[in-house]
């Protein structure tokens, strides 16, 4: 649950304000029954703002309490200078509260104060209407929820395992605007950190692990060549290696170059990948770890932002293949996707029971598995954060993972790889409008529709959205 800081704005001519004083602090109360009902936390100011003093001294106060939100709030009408220097000592996210009363003008206090932010670009985000009107407090709540999303981001830290892989210029970004757009700091760390590592890791743990495999998995088909003891024993050991640089270098999220220093001469990443992605590994449940495929930042990024609202294990996959007679998108990865996605099941046994580890294909001659399984039907919603001209924007559809029946699973995925994971799936997008547009060869995916939590996010964070669904 979050935790909301709450001023609220008034008049600066003192006869004015004493008089609207107990309106103030009663729909001030109203407000903040509406958050404290969801479970949130509220650090009020201890009286209206009636001038620049109290302005600066209330905000400094409430700013102390690290705030995931800060809610500037106008019941009447209100100086809005006293919300500029508010403004000053107010970091993160902030949303602007209306009433809307024909008596008491807190609506034109909304406009003039939003005005003003705006002509200094202080990015924030407006609800007018009742605190007790349920429309109202949905809107609130998707703020709440995308602005602790975004405090969850800022101060965080990327790692980067292996730099930008065969030539991908959109896996690829910029550290500088990273932690300026985002609050993200990049930490750089070379693939033979998990190859030094690796060798290190007690073999009973190994034993362990692939004992699980071979008996949850709805199988491991050792060939002797690609896929043996040993090179399944190496991926889990590179999980185990991963694990450790994100303690040491306290990581938040991270993305694997692999290709093709790893998938060449060591192992995929597959496996490591997968069991980081989902809510559980051999061991037991644990918190999902956000790990990108080709160390692509952009994408680990856009999962960062759908894991921090929806707590969920993300999808990471290539746009792979359209079925244009069916319609459908085949969303496969070069070998992992989270094995969650095979039931969705809290269950582990249960995704198990689907997925299937294959031999590695031609492309990665260092062999291990691949974590093959078809994403169970649902609605979902599917994002990428891309830049369009140096200036990012989040690429958005809601769509669904459809069930075609296991005849045409296998028929469409043996005409792709077979033996990587795949998400057959259907965007609300037109095909036309995305192929023109889609930004990146990778897409991430949640369950749901959580579209408009992630618009809020860019309205917080300053980044544009590209609604896919419409065809401009
Ligand atoms: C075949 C290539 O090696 C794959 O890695 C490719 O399909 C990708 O994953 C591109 O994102």
């Amino acid at each position: 649950m979050a935790t909301i800081s709450l001023l609220t704005f008034s008049d600066g001519r003192d006869f004015v304000a004493a008089d609207i004083d107990d309106f103030c602090r009663q729909k001030e109360g109203l407000l903040r029954q509406a958050f404290e009902t969801a479970g949130h936390t509220v650090v009020a100011g201890a009286q209206p703002v009636t001038s620049n003093e109290i302005a600066v001294a209330e905000a400094r106060r409430v700013a102390a309490a690290g705030p995931d939100l800060t809610v500037f709030h106008y019941p009447v009408w209100a100086f809005p200078h006293f919300t500029m220097l508010a403004a000053t000592a107010t970091t993160g996210p902030l949303l602007l509260a209306s009433t809307i009363d024909p008596v008491q003008p807190g609506m034109v206090g909304l406009l003039a104060a939003g005005g003003a932010l705006d002509q200094i670009g202080r990015q924030h985000t407006r609800i007018t209407g009742d605190a007790t009107d349920p429309a109202v407090r949905r809107r609130l709540q998707t703020t709440v929820t995308a602005a602790a999303a975004v405090s969850g981001l800022r101060g965080s830290t990327f790692g980067r395992i292996g730099g930008r892989p065969m030539g991908m210029y959109t896996a690829a970004s910029s550290p500088e605007v990273w932690i300026d757009t985002f609050g993200v700091d990049v930490e750089e760390i070379d693939q033979w950190e998990i190859v030094r590592r690796a060798e290190l890791v007690d073999e009973s743990r190994v034993a362990t692990a692939r004992a699980w495999l071979e008996k949850h998995a709805a199988g491991v088909h050792y060939d002797g060549d690609k896929l043996t003891p040993e090179t399944l024993g190496r991926q889990i050991r590179s999980y185990y290696a991963v694990r450790e640089l994100i303690d040491e270098w306290h990581l938040d999220f991270a993305g694997i170059k692999g290709q093709p220093e790893l998938t060449n001469h060591f192992a995929t990443m597959d496996v490591t990948e997968a069991f980081l992605n989902d809510p559980y590994d051999w061991d037991g449940p644990k918190e999902t770890f956000v790990c990108s495929t080709e160390s692509d930042m952009d994408g680990a990024l856009t999962m960062q932002i759908m894991k921090l609202l929806s707590g969920l294990p993300v999808l990471f996959a290539d746009v792979r293949h359209y079925h244009g007679d069916l319609d459908v998108w085949d969303l496969a990865n070069s070998g992992q996707h989270a094995t969650w996605y095979a039931a969705r099941s809290d269950d582990p046994l249960e995704n198990l029971a689907k997925t299937h580890l294959y031999p590695e294909v031609f492309f990665f001659p260092a062999g291990g598995a691949s974590v093959h399984h078809i994403a169970a039907a649902g609605e979902a919603t599917f994002a990428r954060l891309s830049r369009l001209d140096h200036r990012y924007r989040l690429q958005l559809t809601k769509g669904r993972f459809v069930d075609l029946g296991h005849e045409t699973h296998e028929r469409l995925a043996r005409a792709s790889t077979y033996e990587w994971p795949h998400a057959f799936s259907r965007f609300d997008a037109p095909a036309e409008a995305f192929l023109d547009r889609f930004g990146a060869n990778h897409i991430h995916a949640i369950p749901g529709d959580w579209t408009e939590e992630l618009r809020a996010v860019c309205r917080l964070l300053d980044v544009d959205v590209d609604d896919l669904e419409s065809t401009r």
